[in-house]
């Protein structure tokens, strides 16, 4: 290639036009990003504490949040009156590595965040009549899916229960997100996503295409009545995926659905 016929330049991005809400915070490593998101975060607690007496935080599971989680265990927050509760769940025992309660259990309530009370949405007892066997199903190692699957209503409406107990809005709430685009556990074009959009009761069951296990998560309409939405993205994939779902809401790209002019503000957590 010589001087006078240089390589065509790469296309820059094209600009695209952020909805109202999305609020995006760009931080130099996930570190960072983990001690910058749990200062945020702690000072809301605080504030929700201060304005109602008790905060609740529902968090997401996955592998991303274990530094914000042990950042945020340390914060100075009145953890005696925060209410912890998830956002989704993998419908497997709470002894199960995919468990997102155990990974709550193991990172964020150590410490003096220990003191928080933490509504976990799978684990016994008491099990409503009928739910017992459906629980020893679902550990059973011969056919584990099709028994979550079978236990996965009368889970999410239990789930619902202990959520509506929480309140009508939950105060802080963080979302992580999928390299395929699903966040909490709306997953691509999947069984229950519909009802994820668009029901109206707190807890629905979803069936990912794209990753193991039936869920509960929490609904559209849930997620984004909370007073704080948070959601955070580290690395160059999941940068990308975020840069797409800004266009348009779709389906098969479900995150896009709390980014879109609609859903209200946002704080995006940005890491490469
Ligand atoms: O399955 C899930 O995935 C997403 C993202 O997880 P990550 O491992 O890529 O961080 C998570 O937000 C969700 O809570 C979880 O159940």
């Amino acid at each position: 290639m010589s001087a006078a016929n240089p390589p065509p330049l790469a296309a820059p991005e094209p600009a695209v036009a952020r909805p109202p809400g999305v609020r995006e915070h760009r931080c130099a490593c996930p570190a960072s990003m983990a001690l910058a998101q749990a200062q945020c975060i702690a000072g809301q607690l605080q504030t929700a504490i201060a304005q109602r007496g008790r905060a609740t935080l529902a968090v997401s599971g996955g592998r991303s949040p274990i530094a914000l989680f042990e950042q945020l265990r340390q914060q100075d927050v009145d953890w005696a009156r925060v209410h912890l509760t998830l956002v989704d769940e993998r419908c497997v025992p709470e002894q199960h590595p995919d468990s997102n309660a155990l990974l709550v259990r193991k990172h964020l309530l150590q410490g003096v965040a220990a003191q928080a009370r933490f509504t976990a949405w799978l684990d016994p007892p008491p099990w409503p009549l009928g739910l017992n066997e459906q629980a020893e199903e679902l550990a059973d190692p011969a056919d584990p899916t099709a028994a979550a699957l079978r236990a996965a209503p009368a889970l999410a409406e239990r789930a619902s229960q202990r959520l509506r107990a929480l309140g009508d809005v939950l105060d802080v709430l963080l979302l992580g997100m999928g390299d395929d685009g699903h966040t909490a556990s709306w997953f691509p074009d999947s069984p229950g996503l519909h009802e994820a959009l668009h029901g109206t009761q707190p807890v629905v069951h979803t069936l990912p295409r794209t990753a193991e296990h039936p869920r509960l998560t929490l609904t559209r309409a849930w997620v984004l009545a909370a007073r704080q939405r948070h959601l955070a993205l580290a690395g160059a994939v999941k940068l990308a995926v975020y840069q797409r779902a800004l266009a348009a809401p779709s389906p098969a790209l479900p995150v896009s659905f709390v980014l879109e002019r609609a859903a209200g503000p946002i704080d995006i957590w940005m890491a490469p």
